[in-house]
This record gives structure tokens, sequence and C-alpha cells, in this order.
């Protein structure tokens, strides 16, 4: 898979000295890193590393006691989560949270909530703009259903498709939401080998064709090295490692805590 050209400007995201607690356990200690617009950047590190709190702190779900997000111009000790959401943060989640009973469409259609502008009652009643609004959410689903072959499975049960297309429906979903900074929990968690490489596939497709900034979690470093232009590795809450896939990779420190030789 070929890396896209990274833009240089000025990061989209910046976080600066972010610490986060749960009573006496310290998810996050001092972490600071930038996300420049239109890369993928990768999480990485053992299991209670940090990483989904690193996430939920991004999308506003935890609120940090120290340190500054910055995102957009907006900067303070977090985003609200719907505030994250209006300005263009999206995510999936490392357990899939979708509706199962409820088909692959209308599953991606809920991805556009934001985009609605009809109140719920004339959505529920679908009169006045509710019913135009409809066929361009509608329309828009499917552009994204089509953009990540999922066309076979639109009218699919959710909870009946096999693991792997239920997380591409996840993306999907998130896709939906237009979103310009995409955050993906472990998108191919649980996957086998040729359900992760058509996931990396439409990762990619999605980062270089629509040019959404990704930041991902992912365990499997194979995937992550092939995949990201960025890789921040953290370890007990702290950060032991950023830079390039190849720098990271031959980091001494970085090798320590995979092989778990420092504890
Ligand atoms: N809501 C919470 N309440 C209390 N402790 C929490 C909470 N969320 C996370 N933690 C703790 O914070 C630390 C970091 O957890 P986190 O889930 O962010 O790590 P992770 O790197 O995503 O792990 P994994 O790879 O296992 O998902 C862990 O010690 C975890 O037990």
């Amino acid at each position: 898979m070929n890396a896209p050209t990274v833009d240089e400007a000025a990061p989209l995201l910046a976080l600066e000295g972010i610490s986060l607690r749960f009573g006496g356990v310290h998810a996050l200690q001092d972490i600071s890193l930038a996300v420049r617009p239109g890369e993928i950047c990768a999480l990485i590190g053992p299991n209670g590393a940090g990483k989904s709190s690193l996430l939920n702190v991004i999308n506003g779900v935890y609120r940090p006691q120290h340190g500054r997000v910055a995102y957009r111009g907006l900067s303070g000790r977090g985003l609200r989560p719907r505030q994250a959401a209006l300005q263009g943060v999206a995510r999936t989640f490392q357990n899939i949270a979708l509706f199962k009973g409820m088909s692959a469409l209308d599953n991606i259609l809920t991805g556009r909530s934001l985009h609605r502008r009809s109140t719920w009652l004339e959505q529920a009643l679908r009169i006045g703009r509710a019913d135009r609004e409809d066929e361009v959410q509608r329309r828009h689903a499917e552009r994204v259903i089509a953009f990540l072959e999922l066309q076979p499975w639109r009218h699919s049960l959710v909870g009946q498709l096999p693991y792997g297309l239920q997380k591409r429906v996840e993306l999907a979903r998130a896709l939906a939401a237009e979103p310009t900074l995409l955050l993906l929990d472990e998108p191919m968690a649980g996957m086998n080998a040729s359900e992760k490489r058509e996931m990396g596939r439409h990762i990619a497709e999605v980062n270089r064709t629509l040019g959404t900034t990704i930041v991902l979690i992912e365990h499997d470093i194979g995937v992550v090295m092939g995949l990201s232009h960025h890789v921040v590795v953290l370890d007990h809450g702290r950060k032991i490692a950023d830079g390039t896939p190849d720098q990271v990779r031959h980091d001494p420190q970085v090798i320590t805590a995979y092989l778990g030789t420092h504890h």
C-alpha cells in the first residue's frame, strides 16, 4: 500500500500535556502529540497503555485533569462530545456499536443525524422538510455504501452479517457523518488476515480519496506499519515513541515494551 504525500501544514489536532486519572489509575500522563491534516496516525501499545482513553479525550468523552486539546482553532481542556461531532470528529468503537436488528443502510443513515435540519416531529410525521431530507440523506448513505463496496448487504440485518462486514458497516456509519477527523478504535480487531487486508484497503482509500485525517488504534504491528504515516507508542499511560513507522520500528524502548522485558 503506497502512503500518500502528507501535508506539512499546521496540525489539525494537537494535544499538549494531557493527563487523565481514574481514581489512583494514571491512564494518561503528560501526553503531547500532533496530528497533521491528511495523515493516518496509529496509536499502539500494550493492553492498558491508555490508547482508548486518549481517543476518548480527543472526542470529548473524557475530560483530562491537565493539558490542552487544540482542534480546528478551538483550544481548551477538551471538546464536549456533541461539539466534537459538530466539528467533524467521528469514531468507531472497539466492540461494534451498531443496531443489530436494523439493516446496514438504516444503521449508516443514523450517521447522518447531525446533517438533518427537520425537527423530530416533522420526521415522525414525514412532513415538510423531513420528506425531502430523507431523500438527500439516503442518497448520501448510498454513496458511502458504494464507496465501501457494501451494496450487496445494504438491506441485510447487521446482526446477521459476518463480523468483518459489521466492522465495515460501522466504518460506513462514521463516514456518513462526513468527518474531518475519523477515530477508529481497533478497526481490525478479531478479523482474519484477509478481512484485515480488506479493511486496511478501505481505510487507506478513505484517507487517500476523501482526504480524511485518521487516528486509529491497532494491535497488529504489521498492519499499522503498512497503513500509517505516523505512529505514536504508549506504554503505561506515557508516550514512549512518536515518529514515522520506520523510526518507531527501530526504537529500543518500543522493542522493549513489546517484548515486555522491562517490567
Ligand atoms: N472508565 C474507566 N474507569 C477506570 N479506569 C479506567 C477507565 N478507562 C480506562 N481505565 C484504566 O485506564 C488504563 C488505560 O486504559 P485504556 O483502555 O485507555 O488502555 P488501552 O491501551 O486502550 O487498552 P486495551 O488495548 O486493552 O484496550 C487502564 O489501567 C484501565 O484499566
